[in-house]
């Protein structure tokens, strides 16, 4: 059910100009990275590029380019290249000004709907021009929620809206009840007619780019009937459903008849299913539920009625034991444990729980990360907010956006890693800054406008404050090309500087560690050269693993090499993305990107870029040869 089969099921759509969004206009004026240095640009400033949305694009296209170029000779033959998360090209195309170009391979590329942003660049005669749509062009993961509001704001839609928000993820809402409730309770319900949740339904699926589904409360079958056929009709990524039944306050919010249309209709269709001990006692009939090893077998019966994913939560477990939730994948059984936060402000954990899980497929992690991650942050924000006080009754709610709150609110990524920035990763070397005679600034920016996606500091020598002073500084460079930072092994820096995130070696603090130190929205790299390796980084919660040495290098003693072979095989077995690293340049990296794994992402580089004279033109040209290496692949 993933928008990329919905785009290849109608492949008769045609595009038509006329009902095309509005053209998008980018000026050429700022020209970004991995291209040309803004010097190399002939057209006039204000030359401005016409490209249709990306979403609208990935709805519509298959046939054609909505692409145009204005203000340049009508007559100009162009060649133009696309580029799809900087490091997937298409063919080079033939057009001219004004003409749609034909795009013939758009359903061949790999993860095609998750694609954010692309890249134009294009040759007239001799020169070539570049834009971006990357300013213009910004695609947000995108969560619909289905379920009842809440007057407190603790639970139903409030905490939906509430989680996205905090994760970084737009919230759509369909409202399918309006409670009135408070901390004491819900004093009353109104039931919004199925016919007019049908409608806004239709209203969000049929206009908005909507990844994943999560729902609440669905208080009639009427309404799970709607909700079934406008699945149906308009295909998601995924399905994330809380069987809401009771409020914490011991409210029915869903009576029984709901449970066997639950089974029939939505179950099957659902990615995961959530529900806590008293609605899995519902879904299987009244079975008691008081055990861990109850947990256990009612997952496992629950999968039975269709859902691919069962998490059990364990919230109203006795009160000794941990809050303890059984996850369920059709294959092995995973016990998720956290401490159990003492605290009266626990109303909405469980809608917030399903809408974090939602936000986070929707960014694009695995069922079982986003399991985690989501898990991570309820104990977070219950831990932070566990002394507020909202209302007099025994329920309150906790605080959702304290951790926004808590950090600086100019924070670049905002929890999203995207794996394609792994594509051309400068780590710097402070040895070889001294040799050439350079700031450790100069070579960053040198790297970042030479095409590097992602940049990490290594300093070893460095004094701690003058490494948190360059630190600070390579930050401002990097994020004004959109680029991430991170810090090699001293997260008490990449803390002190807000870094986007650290790498970290075997030797170094467990990944494990580094993440509830520096909690989920920075990104962790950890080196590994064994599968196992790379099996630990996973279950630590790291974002990519570095594996290497790839070839022999002088820029670490003792480092073990690998070899390509090596690297195939870490590759193979990683859940995670791979940067292969270790003694890579101008004459291997293709070479290494051709070894045809999918989660090979890119190569991580020290001396190919800081030990050369000048680093801006190794960079382009390093950036060139992964661009060709990976296009040859499509
Ligand atoms: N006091 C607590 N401390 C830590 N985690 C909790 C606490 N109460 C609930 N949780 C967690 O919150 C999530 C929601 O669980 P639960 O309260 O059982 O769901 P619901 O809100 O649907 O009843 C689960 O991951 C559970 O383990
Ligand atoms: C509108 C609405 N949806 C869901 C819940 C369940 O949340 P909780 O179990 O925390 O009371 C609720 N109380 N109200």
């Amino acid at each position: 059910m993933t928008a990329l089969s919905n785009f290849a099921a109608t492949s008769d759509a045609h595009y038509h100009s006329t009902s095309y969004p509005p053209a998008i206009s980018l000026r050429l004026d700022a020209p970004r990275p991995p291209f040309l240095p803004a010097t190399d640009l002939t057209l006039p400033p204000y030359a401005a590029l016409s490209a249709a949305p990306v979403s609208a694009f990935r709805r519509n296209c298959r046939r054609h380019l909505p692409l145009t170029l204005s203000r340049v000779s009508k007559q100009s033959a162009l060649h133009i290249s696309v580029l799809f998360i900087r490091n997937t090209v298409l063919q080079p195309l033939t057009g001219a000004v004004g003409e749609m170009v034909p795009l013939p391979l758009i359903s061949q590329i790999p993860k095609f709907n998750q694609v954010s942003r692309f890249c134009v660049a294009m040759k007239k005669q001799e020169e070539t021009v570049v834009a971006s749509s990357d300013r213009y062009e910004m695609r947000i993961p995108h969560v619909l929620s289905v379920a009842g509001s809440d007057s407190g704001a603790g639970a139903g839609i409030q905490a939906d809206l509430k989680t996205c928000a905090a994760r970084g993820v737009y919230c759509s809402t369909v409202i399918t009840a309006i409670t009135a409730q408070n901390t004491a309770g819900v004093q009353d319900v109104n039931i919004v007619p199925e016919g007019f949740v049908s409608e806004q339904l239709k209203s969000v699926l049929s206009d908005m780019q909507v990844d994943v589904v999560k729902t609440g409360m669905l208080p009639s079958t009427g309404i799970v009937r709607v909700l079934h056929q406008r699945l149906k009709e308009f295909p998601i990524q995924a399905l994330v459903v809380d069987p809401v039944m009771v409020s914490t306050s011991g409210d029915v919010l869903a009576g029984p008849t709901i449970v066997s249309v639950l089974q029939e209709e939505l179950l099957p269709m659902a990615d995961l299913v959530t529900p806590n001990l008293k609605e899995a006692s519902a879904l299987l009939g009244g079975m008691p539920l008081k055990t861990i090893s109850d947990m256990r077998h009612a997952a496992t019966l629950i999968h039975q009625m269709g859902s691919k994913n069962v998490l059990v939560k364990g919230g109203d477990l006795p009160d000794p034991l941990d809050a303890i939730d059984i996850f369920f994948d059709g294959k092995d059984l995973h016990e998720l444990r956290s401490s159990r936060i003492k605290t009266r402000n626990t109303h909405g954990t469980g809608c917030s729980l399903a809408s974090c899980i939602a936000a986070e497929l929707a960014k694009g992690s695995s069922m079982f990360s986003a399991v985690k991650a989501s898990k991570q942050f309820i104990e977070r924000a219950l831990k932070y907010s566990k002394d507020i006080s909202i209302g007099n009754g025994p329920q309150g709610p906790f605080d959702h956006l304290c951790r926004l709150k808590s950090q600086e609110q100019s924070s670049y990524r905002q929890g999203y890693f995207n794996p394609a920035d792994l594509f051309l990763y400068a780590v710097t070397d402070s040895g070889m800054n001294k040799r050439w005679d350079r700031s450790i600034t100069d070579a960053v920016k040198a790297a970042v406008e030479g095409g590097a996606t992602i940049v990490q500091i290594r300093e070893k020598d460095a004094k701690t404050r003058d490494f948190l002073e360059a630190a600070k500084a390579c930050i401002k460079i990097c994020h004004a090309h959109g680029v991430p930072l991170l810090i090699n092994d001293r997260i008490d820096i990449a803390l002190a500087c807000d870094a986007d995130g650290v790498h970290v070696g075997q030797s170094d603090i467990p990944a494990h560690e580094v993440r509830s130190l520096l909690g989920p929205n920075k990104i962790i790299g950890v080196s590994c050269k064994t599968p196992e390796q790379a099996e630990q980084a996973w279950l630590d919660g790291a974002d990519y693993i570095g594996c290497g040495g790839v070839y022999p290098t002088n820029t670490k003693a003792n480092n073990l090499t690998v070899g390509i072979d090596g690297l195939k095989i870490v590759c193979l077995a990683s859940k995670l993305p791979v940067v292969a690293i270790g003694g890579i340049n101008q004459s291997n990296a293709a070479a290494v990107m051709e070894i045809g794994v999918p989660n090979l992402k890119g190569v991580a580089v020290v001396s190919a870029l800081f030990d050369r004279q000048c680093v801006l033109e190794e960079a382009l040209k390093l950036h060139a040869t992964l661009v060709e290496a990976t296009t040859s692949n499509i």
